[in-house]
């Protein structure tokens, strides 16, 4: 089934008036690494917000690709892309409360982070949640992200998501609002929140941290991450920092939705700030922002 954009347009702006009136809009943006999904949900679980990855979005459409060898470099490929991204049912569950990880001797404890909430992704009902982040989907997904045709695609669902009218099990959108439990807002993140998917929002923060801090923690993300699954790899740091520059570069630079800073984002480095802090620091600009516009959170 392919979307009718017209028809979902004005779903999305008929509710956007009506759903959102009273709930606030939290956009962030930055390069990779630079922690924003992991203190955005953080952020979210303090605040009681619903969280939207918009990145594992890319992710799924692009292991969908790659499972049937489509390559958004070939002129032939891109359109059945981005009806993949059109019919795939990719629905986000953000969990406050996760089961532990597999316990193993190798595992430092302070590398330990079950209690973090997760997000867990499905794609077409299968938990892709793991293997969207393997290297070989990171260095693809890119390509795939900037494809105006797949863009519009999700960004339609995207905006949908964030006013609460696109059902991501049925891949439908609904003429009626569709969060059940009463979040006080919506948090997401990605490269283009701020400037193209939620213009409108109450807050945009945009962060970042130097790319050899970023490239530092994904490095210790990938080096937890073998521990875990119990595979002894040698992850080599000058590689991460290269692929992180790599996809810097084309995220920066790309000609559809580049990532920017939106002209009333606030900016946040967090090079030098814990994750705690950046929480932290996080959820005192909502409350400022809130108090400011007379939003009750
Ligand atoms: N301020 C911080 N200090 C240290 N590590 C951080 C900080 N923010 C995030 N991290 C860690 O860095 C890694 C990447 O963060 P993540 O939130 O996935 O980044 P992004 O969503 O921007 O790609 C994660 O392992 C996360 O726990
Ligand atoms: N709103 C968004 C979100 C992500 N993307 C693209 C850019 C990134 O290279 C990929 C993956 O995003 P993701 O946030 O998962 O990546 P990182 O965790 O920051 O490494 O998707 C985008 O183009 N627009």
């Amino acid at each position: 089934m392919i979307f009718n954009f017209a028809k979902s347009n004005n779903l999305t702006k008929k509710f956007d008036k009506v759903f959102y009136r009273n709930l606030f809009q939290l956009a962030i943006d930055g390069p990779a690494a630079s922690g924003k999904s992991s203190t955005a949900r953080m952020a979210a679980q303090q605040l009681n917000f619903e969280y939207i990855d918009s990145g594992a979005m890319y992710r799924a459409v692009t292991l969908a690709a790659l499972r049937q060898n489509l390559s958004p470099t070939l002129l032939e490929d891109v359109s059945k892309i981005a009806q993949l991204a059109a019919t795939s049912h990719i629905h986000l569950h953000t969990t406050f409360d996760p089961p532990p990880l597999p316990l193993t001797h190798s595992i430092p404890s302070s590398s330990i982070t079950s209690s973090l909430p997760q997000t867990l992704v499905y794609l077409n009902g299968e938990d892709v949640t793991y293997e969207i982040r393997s290297p070989e989907i990171t260095n693809n997904v890119s390509g795939i992200a900037s494809n105006l045709d797949v863009r519009k695609v999700l960004v339609e669902k995207q905006r949908a998501l964030a006013s609460g009218i696109y059902d991501e099990n049925q891949n439908k959108f609904s003429p009626t609002p569709l969060i059940k439990k009463s979040p006080k807002g919506t948090v997401m993140d990605g490269r283009d929140v701020g400037t193209v998917i939620l213009p409108n929002a109450d807050l945009k923060i945009f962060v970042t941290a130097s790319a050899k801090v970023r490239a530092t923690r994904r490095f210790k993300e990938l080096q937890q991450q073998s521990y875990s699954k119990r595979i002894s790899q040698i992850i080599d740091f000058n590689k991460v920092l290269e692929d992180l520059e790599k996809r810097d570069k084309s995220d920066y630079e790309r000609k559809i939705s580049p990532l920017k800073k939106a002209n009333d984002a606030l900016f946040l480095d967090s090079s030098h700030m814990s994750v705690t802090e950046q929480v932290d620091k996080i959820v005192e600009l909502v409350l400022k922002r809130a108090k400011e516009k007379n939003i009750d959170l």
